[in-house]
């Protein structure tokens, strides 16, 4: 009997555990694994009729929704595997390359270097006259065409009415003529219409005792080839061993503030840049500011030149000028002019004059007219130098302009 009753406690005891086992295993299989500790119930398990996320509590969907299980959450950013060699080599060529600094050529003597680009000026303005004044007889009828050669190179009405009576009376005191003779009285005459005392020097210097650097303003018409001059100016002066900080104050081209920094960074030149469209006279006072901070040798600011209203670019312009000098003067405006627009560019030399004090000229793409005579034409207009001269659209080909270098050109040929 007491065996009968052992048998049956142990079986009842057996019983029991096996069934704790049981529930404590279903118990376990409804814990959430740990990441999902505080997900909401509706992530767990799908009931048959699922909510909606942005359904009524009530009420039967009627068109399938997004459940909440299919909300996503911000993706993680996307792990890269590292790239292989070919495709970090074809990324880095693909990557806008920060330009190695370049070592500018010296200024000195890149008239000479460039006189070949003068030549469509020499075929039309130098050897057209020779030829014309080698003829045996000089009468009215060629001197008219000395008249008109002179002034279709764009030397202008006075100055070709002066050097066409100092030609004729030279020549009538010559007698004979050897085309040696007619060379160099050519040369003379077309010499002292250019000017060969005039002051020339871009002045970048600072003027008086004050520490803060030389600081141009550089304005002219879009398209004139402002920004390029400014940026070939930059290595000019880079090459003389000046460190130069730029000013990108033509903030209504994004394009041309990119170009300014970009003609900057070949030479190591910090580009000093606003918001697009935002004011250009702010711009300029921070490039001084930052410029004088880091005891920069130079500050060049490229401005804007939207010629749509007179008043609109006086206002720009005169601004740009005045908040500038609160920190000091400025020691160099120059007014670039494109040399093929002949006439026109004559109209906006007057226009800028009348806005700012134009203190030197530059003469760009001379290499792409036979309108040399600008030279003479613009000087006399405004009463100002032609300090520099663009013969080409590579880096340094902007030269210091040398009036005997450039007569040269003219008369001697190549
Ligand atoms: N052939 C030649 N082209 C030049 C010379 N100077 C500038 N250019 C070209 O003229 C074009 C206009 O030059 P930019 O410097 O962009 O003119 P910009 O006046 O600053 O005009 P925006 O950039 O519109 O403000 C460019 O294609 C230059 O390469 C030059 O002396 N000779």
């Amino acid at each position: 009997m007491e065996i009968v009753i052992l048998v049956v406690v142990i079986a009842v005891v057996a019983l029991g555990a096996i069934g704790g086992l049981v529930v404590s295993g279903r118990k376990k299989k409804a814990v959430p694994p740990a990441g999902q500790a505080q997900a909401p119930a509706a992530t767990r398990a799908a009931p048959p009729v699922e909510p909606q996320v942005g359904e009524d509590a009530d009420g039967a969907p009627e068109a399938p929704g997004r459940t909440v299980t299919e909300v996503g959450l911000p993706e993680a950013p996307e792990v890269r595997e590292a790239p292989t060699a070919p495709e970090a080599e074809a990324e880095a060529a693909a990557a806008p390359a920060e330009p190695e600094i370049e070592t500018p050529e010296p200024a000195a003597g890149r008239l000479v270097r460039l006189r070949a680009r003068l030549s469509r000026s020499q075929n039309s303005l130098g050897k057209g006259l020779l030829t014309l004044l080698s003829r045996e007889h000089l009468d009215e009828e060629t001197w008219e065409e000395v008249e008109d050669t002179l002034l279709t190179a764009d030397v202008g009405v006075g100055p070709t009415q002066e050097l066409v009576e100092r030609l004729r009376e030279r020549v009538r005191v010559l007698g004979t003529r050897t085309p040696d003779e007619l060379r160099g009285l050519l040369r003379d005459e077309l010499l002292t219409l250019v000017g060969p005392d005039l002051d020339r020097t871009v002045h970048t210097e600072t003027r008086g005792p004050v520490d803060r650097p030389g600081v141009a303003l550089v304005v002219g018409v879009n398209g004139t080839g402002k920004t390029t001059t400014t940026g070939k100016l930059a290595r000019v002066l880079v090459a003389d061993g000046k460190s130069v900080v730029l000013g990108a104050a033509d903030t209504f081209r994004a394009a041309a503030v990119d170009q300014l920094e970009t003609w900057g960074k070949r030479v190591g030149a910090r580009t000093v840049r606003g918001p697009e469209g935002g004011d250009p006279a702010s711009v300029a006072f921070d490039a001084v500011k930052e410029g004088t901070e880091e005891s920069a040798d130079v500050v060049l600011i490229d401005t804007a030149g939207r010629l749509h209203t007179k008043t609109g670019l006086m206002d720009e312009l005169g601004k740009v000028k005045r908040v500038v000098e609160k920190q000091g003067p400025v020691d160099e405006v120059l007014l670039v002019l494109d040399a093929t627009t002949g006439q026109n560019g004559l109209v906006q030399a007057r226009v800028f004059a009348e806005v700012v004090d134009i203190t030197g000229i530059v003469l760009t793409k001379l290499d792409g007219t036979a309108k040399g005579g600008i030279v003479v034409a613009v000087q006399r207009e405004l009463g100002v130098p032609v300090k520099l001269v663009g013969l080409g659209e590579g880096p340094d080909d902007l030269a210091p302009f040398e009036p005997a270098a450039f007569v040269d050109a003219l008369v001697d040929g190549d």
